[in-house]
């Protein structure tokens, strides 16, 4: 399911570079907190009074994380170093945090910056732990880094999903008051745990099912939609039954919401999968289709239908443009049809194929060479004077006299072809340039074939014509 362009939709492109600043932000306020304890700025790791703060730990291994964020594009061996450093420091203070939580030991003290404030802060009474939420979060995000560095993508998101769901669910506490819903994780470790989840999941964006989910396609712009309203619909049906249903219990509510919004995000994120993956699928085949359409059968050169379109944008760049020429040349193999009689259809078909294949290779790039009927080509020569192409005309009479074709020049000798010359002016249409082409080649044929013919009022070059 995965496409090779998804990197430049311009959705997840966007996405991707909002990951650095995402973690800048979370950098920032982790030395914002750790300054507070350092200059002794309560508010600055403890946003509510009385309630729980941001502790020195916690800011610390945030900080650890938005580094290891910046650093997990793998750009080169000091990111690297810097990435796996940086995720192995998260990852001890996160153990030895998870261990004291297990064992009600204290020895993240050992590692604290700041212990004493945290310590001063206990004797009064004022909480301040890296609680269990908190260290859950973190903990994933971590996990999140560590699959996406080893090139998990989808379980490295499923991982920042399961980060950023429990600060959700202590944004829903803070919302209802319902506290033992945030418990330890103050409002800021919250934010800053749910924008270090978001930053990971940024990092990753160009990789299922948030690329899905930021895919262009019809099913991308629904599943945005779905994400909205999925998050915002159980939050106003639980805003508005803790408002009017005087004896529900909050708990309950602020449960079923956040339930209710995640599963509405599973859901979708998985549909948008599937989605985005059949709309791709259809995209393609319209390509192909549309590549089909102008291409001949036989040959693999474009056919009529794409000479049209092409012929018909330079022929606007010549109106545009004074100083450009555009010329035409009608190439048609003499004597065919003796060809397909003496030798039959397939020897025929093979001679057409490679008289389209040394057309193709014997001119430029921005040439455009096209079958546009049995045995008749034509090559569009933009910003090409009548000189230039009378030469590049002599080149191709002869390296098709040179040709070989297995099953006829071996036998039969060489193939040679008539060649008509237009040149555009202001006033040609497609039409007019045709018929141009069209009676040169007319001309040449009725002087001898094997031969050039330019356009009649045109003067004709030095060098004589074949
Ligand atoms: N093998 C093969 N033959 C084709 C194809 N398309 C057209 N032809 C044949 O090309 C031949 C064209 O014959 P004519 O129009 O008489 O032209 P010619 O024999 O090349 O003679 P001059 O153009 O006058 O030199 C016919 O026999 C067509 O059947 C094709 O796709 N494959």
């Amino acid at each position: 399911m995965t496409s090779t362009n998804t990197k430049s939709w311009p959705l997840v492109v966007n996405t991707r570079v909002l990951a650095t600043p995402l973690a800048l932000l979370c950098i920032l306020f982790a030395v914002v907190v750790l300054f507070g304890y350092a200059a002794g700025m309560e508010n600055l790791y403890r946003p509510i009074a009385d309630g729980p703060a941001t502790h020195p730990l916690t800011a610390t291994t945030i900080l650890l994380l938005g580094v290891g964020v910046l650093s997990a594009e793998r750009a080169n061996r000091i990111t690297q170093t810097l990435f796996i450093t940086a995720l192995a420091f998260a990852f001890c203070l996160l153990a030895v945090n998870i261990f004291d939580i297990i064992n009600h030991t204290q020895q993240a003290n050992l590692l604290t910056p700041f212990y004493k404030v945290v310590d001063a802060e206990g004797a009064i009474g004022k909480s301040n732990k890296m609680g269990v939420n908190t260290s859950i979060t973190l903990l994933f995000v971590a996990f999140s880094l560590v699959f996406q560095h080893i090139h998990f993508p989808t379980i490295a998101q499923l991982l920042s999903f399961l980060g950023i769901a429990v600060p959700t669910v202590s944004f829903t506490g803070y919302a209802y008051g319902l506290d033992n819903f945030y418990g330890q994780m103050s409002l800021i470790s919250a934010t800053l745990g749910f924008v270090l989840g978001a930053a990971t999941l940024a990092r990753n964006a160009h990789n299922n099912p948030i690329r899905s989910i930021l895919s262009p396609y019809f099913g991308g712009k629904l599943a945005r939609f779905q994400v909205l309203i999925g998050y915002a619909f159980p939050a106003l049906i639980g805003y508005l039954m803790l408002k009017f249903v005087t004896s529900i219990d909050g708990l309950a509510v602020g449960l079923l919401i956040v339930i209710m919004s995640w599963f509405i995000i599973l859901m979708v994120s998985i549909s948008a999968m599937f989605q985005t993956a059949a709309e791709q699928r259809t995209q393609r085949l319209m390509r192909q289709l549309e590549q089909q359409a102008e291409t001949d059968p036989l040959t693999q050169l474009p056919n009529r239908r794409r000479f049209v379109e092409f012929l018909t944008h330079e022929l606007n760049r010549l109106n545009r443009h004074q100083r450009n020429d555009l010329c035409l040349l009608m190439l048609d193999i003499d004597h065919f049809k003796n060809v397909n009689d003496t030798a039959g259809h397939d020897v025929g078909d093979r001679v057409l194929v490679s008289l389209g294949a040394l057309l193709r290779s014997s001119v430029r790039k921005v040439d455009l060479v096209a079958r546009i009927g049995g045995e008749e080509f034509v090559v569009v020569l933009p910003d090409t004077n009548f000189n230039g192409a009378h030469r590049v005309a002599t080149h191709l009479l002869d390296y098709v006299q040179r040709m070989e074709v297995p099953g006829w020049t071996d036998t039969h000798g060489g193939i040679t072809t008539s060649i008509g010359i237009a040149v555009a002016h202001k006033q040609s249409s497609i039409e007019s340039l045709l018929a141009e082409a069209d009676s040169c080649l007319y001309q040449a044929k009725k002087n001898g074939r094997n031969r050039i013919e330019p356009q009649a009022e045109l003067d004709r070059p030095t060098a004589p014509t074949t």
